[in-house]
């Protein structure tokens, strides 16, 4: 670790004992000046360690001078001010981010100095005051959508209780709304809201609501823009406002595949030290219709048809989705039709290759530089005459586009566990029709350590386009004319008559998007790298080696 040069160094109390404490920009620490001398000499990590703590200037959330004669953080009893071994008569307490043995879980803590005079107190609090205002990315003004009904119903207790508070320490201020209706947030941010006044804007739901607020934002921007959404061939133009998602809903699997947990309280730490993720959008559209955006899961068999039965039980809340699922599974029906794709070229690696998308990601580090900055370097049609179209077609239990990990409760490393956030891609995963016992294999795989895509009935591919047809309108499609020629029209043309006449033919099932059902099942979906960014900052590795002194991660 670089060593940056002293801003000060002082000798004060914590918990009656006396501390050498120093901050530099970039690290506050302290250290028991008794555990020091007694070792001195001795190179004892273990001991060192037990009195020395640091943190770093970025993960500190706020500092406060605090009256002497008030109860004591420490015991919550009133306590005379200590005497000895400092006269410590002033004191002040900075919060800061304490990271959790439990998975990626962010806490506050405090610590309380106590200073032998008031101008050493007034320095110290107006020195690491000045250093958080260097610290540019923190939002000072946020727009705050809470949907009262998402998952189990609490989201306003949730952002009440755990939230808010968080942030007015933090000194953010806030424009709160409750949502009404669905869409209200959707059609404020897309008409009413004025965005200048703010730095973010924070979801307190699940999935559908933070659908709702991307819906909403980026669709401003394209107006704003003068951008026409309905034509698959613009090049959209990014959001710059970042949002953060509070977790309040049933799956929350943005929220846990950006952060790498669905807690209130880390996201909240998240949003207050400003950390940015960047975030890859499908645009979904049928024919020259605009239908919706994608970021999560677009799939079409299984989990929509999931999505569709559990929307009827919406009333038991997340369990909904557990239940539709056995039953789903049960019902092991299949789909026909054909599927088309533009592979992603180069190196972007794939959807096998075990690279999963970790905090500051090469990967999507990559993607980003190797992005166009105008908008008409690369269009649509451009990369459709440099690149050549995969046709698959046949019986399928589920087609899965997975733009992220989808990682959340209840898969914790996802649908695509190395799919990446931001990097112009989503993964297809393609499972054809197979044993009732074979897809549940396929299906367990998702909750423990073995491949999911290792199977025969099983194939992923890592895409910048793709569209799909269902079986029932492919009659008419050109993708047949191109594959099975005059004669293979002729052929399934007669084969669909058939079928209308005796109704034998397999229904056809919905597509889910990102928690929502789609009115169209032959769509065409692109990938658009980079559109939005959220206050997160991608799943952080877990530190492998700390510095003994400062307990800090190396
Ligand atoms: C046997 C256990 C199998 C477990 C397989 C779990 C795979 C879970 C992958 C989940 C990917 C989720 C992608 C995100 C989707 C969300 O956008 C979207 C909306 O979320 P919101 O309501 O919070 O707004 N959520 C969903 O569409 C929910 C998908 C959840 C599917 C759960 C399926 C459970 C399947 C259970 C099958 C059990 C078979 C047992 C047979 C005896
Ligand atoms: N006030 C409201 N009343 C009814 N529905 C709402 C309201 N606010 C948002 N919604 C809708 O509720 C749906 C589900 O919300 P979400 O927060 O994702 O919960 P869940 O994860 O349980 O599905 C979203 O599609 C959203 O549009
Ligand atoms: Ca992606």
């Amino acid at each position: 670790m670089e060593k940056q040069p002293r801003l000060l160094c002082s000798e004060l109390c914590v918990q009656r004992r006396p501390y050498e404490v120093t901050l530099n920009c970039a690290i506050l620490a302290w250290k028991d000046v008794q555990i020091g001398q007694k070792h001195t000499g001795r190179a004892i990590y273990g001991t060192v360690k037990a009195g020395s703590h640091c943190v770093h200037v970025c993960e500190i959330i706020a500092v406060q001078e605090m009256e002497d004669d008030s109860p004591s953080k420490d015991t919550g009893k009133w306590q005379k001010v200590p005497q000895s071994p400092v006269d410590c008569q002033h004191t002040f307490t900075v919060f800061y981010i304490e990271r959790r043995t439990r998975q990626h879980c962010w806490r506050c803590s405090n610590v309380t100095f106590h200073c032998p005079e008031q101008s050493l107190c007034l320095l110290w609090v107006q020195t690491i005051r000045e250093q958080l205002g260097l610290l540019t990315n923190r939002p000072k003004r946020l727009l705050v959508y809470i949907n009262p009904y998402g998952g189990k119903q609490r989201g306003k207790q949730i952002y009440d209780h755990k939230v808010a508070p968080i942030f007015s320490q933090a000194t953010i201020s806030t424009d709160v709304i409750v949502t009404e209706r669905a869409n209200h947030a959707r059609d404020h941010l897309k008409t009413e809201a004025d965005l200048k006044k703010y730095d973010g804007v924070v979801c307190v739901g699940g999935d559908g609501m933070f659908s709702e607020i991307m819906h909403g934002l980026v669709s401003r921007m394209q107006q704003d823009a003068g951008v026409d959404e309905s034509s698959m061939e613009e090049t959209l133009v990014p959001c710059g406002l970042r949002i953060g998602i509070i977790p309040a809903g049933s799956t929350d699997c943005v929220c846990y595949a950006t952060v790498g947990s669905n807690d209130p309280v880390t996201s909240a730490l998240h949003i207050v030290v400003g950390d940015s993720q960047p975030m890859d959008i499908c645009s979904v559209h049928n024919e020259d219709s605009f239908l919706r955006y994608s970021v999560s899961l677009l799939g079409y068999g299984f989990y929509g048809d999931v999505l569709a039965d559990s929307e009827r039980k919406r009333w038991m809340g997340p369990a909904r989705y557990d239940i539709s699922g056995v039953k789903t599974f049960l019902s092991h029906r299949y789909y026909e039709g054909t599927v088309s794709f533009l592979p992603a070229e180069g190196s972007l690696g794939t959807p096998r290759d075990k690279m999963q998308c970790l905090s500051g990601c090469s990967i999507c580090r990559q993607t980003s530089s190797d992005r166009p900055v105008s908008k008409d370097e690369d269009s649509v049609s451009d990369a459709e005459s440099r690149d050549t179209w995969t046709v698959i077609r046949g019986k399928f239990l589920a087609i899965n586009a997975a733009s992220m990990s989808c990682a959340c409760p209840r898969s914790p490393k996802g649908l695509s566990p190395s799919a990446h956030l931001a990097d112009g891609t989503t993964d297809l995963i393609l499972v054809r029709k197979c044993s009732r016992i074979d897809f549940l294999r396929h299906l367990l795989r998702h909750t423990n350590k073995d491949d999911q895509f290792d199977h025969s009935f099983v194939e992923v591919y890592r895409v910048k386009q793709f569209r799909f047809t269902p079986r029932h309108q492919e009659c008419d499609s050109e993708v047949d004319l191109r594959e099975n020629g005059a004669g293979g029209k002729r052929f399934l043309s007669q084969i669909c008559r058939e079928h209308r006449a005796c109704g034998c033919m397999p229904s056809q099932s919905n597509w889910n998007c990102d928690g929502e059902i789609l009115p169209h099942t032959a769509i065409q979906v692109r990938v658009h790298c980079q559109l939005i960014t959220l206050f997160a900052r991608g799943i952080e590795e877990q530190p492998v080696f700390e510095d003994p002194y400062t307990h800090c991660a190396i």
